[in-house]
């Protein structure tokens, strides 16, 4: 609850995939007199990420699939490198990044860690991101992955040496906020 902030009106504009909203307030200035404010607001809902990291071999399985928004600004294959998410739907954070593990990357895991969580894209985007890790292992395998056919996911699913994954940052090749956060935080607190 914020006292500075009145809320007049919340319109839908867009009721698409996702909703995009018009969110008319008032504000409550310094000087003490309120200011009315107009922010579109974009709500696909909350989501979870997840990366599977192995010790012994130093290796993080990441995925790989074409995303359009990346496409329409700049990136030229369209193609993104990232840790295995998902849309949380009506799962708590937990159960969502299990499942989403064993249909995208086809690992199916017991442990998870729950690491932090973030607002990826404050200012037009409501969307809180709860981030996890966990340790994978070969026998953990129990399909190929690639996601769920009938959403049209095609994803490729990668085994990555760790260090190599880190340098993929400095080069541009990985440039997904949530998996250069995952990466750094295994490399911040020494994991592999
Ligand atoms: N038809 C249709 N499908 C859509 C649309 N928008 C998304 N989808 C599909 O809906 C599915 C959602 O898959 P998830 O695995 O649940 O979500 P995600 O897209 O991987 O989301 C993750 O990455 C996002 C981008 O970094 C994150 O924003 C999100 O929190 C999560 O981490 C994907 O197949 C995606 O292509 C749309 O406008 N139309
Ligand atoms: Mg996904």
């Amino acid at each position: 609850m914020n006292n500075s902030i009145k809320i007049l009106t919340s319109e839908i504009i867009c009721k698409g995939w996702h909703t995009l909203k018009k969110v008319t307030f008032e504000y409550l200035q310094k000087d003490g007199t309120w200011q009315t404010q107009t922010r579109e607001v974009y709500d696909r809902g909350n989501g979870a990420v997840i990366l599977l990291y192995n010790k012994d071999k130093k290796t993080i399985i990441l995925t790989r699939q074409f995303r359009m928004p990346t496409y329409v600004n700049g990136n030229s294959t369209g193609m993104m490198v990232e840790a295995c998410a998902g849309l949380l739907d009506n799962d708590n954070p937990e159960d969502c990044i299990k499942r989403e593990t064993e249909e995208e990357t086809g690992y199916k895991i017991s442990d998870v860690k729950k690491i932090f969580e973030a607002y990826m894209s404050p200012g037009s985007v409501t969307e809180i991101l709860y981030f996890f890790i966990a340790e994978y292992s070969q026998d953990m395998k129990v399909h190929e992955g690639g996601g769920v056919a009938h959403e049209q996911e095609n994803i490729e699913v990668l085994e990555m040496d760790f260090n190599y994954a880190l340098n993929r940052i400095e080069t541009g090749e990985i440039k997904d906020a949530k998996t250069i956060l995952l990466l750094q935080y295994i490399s911040l607190h020494k994991i592999l």
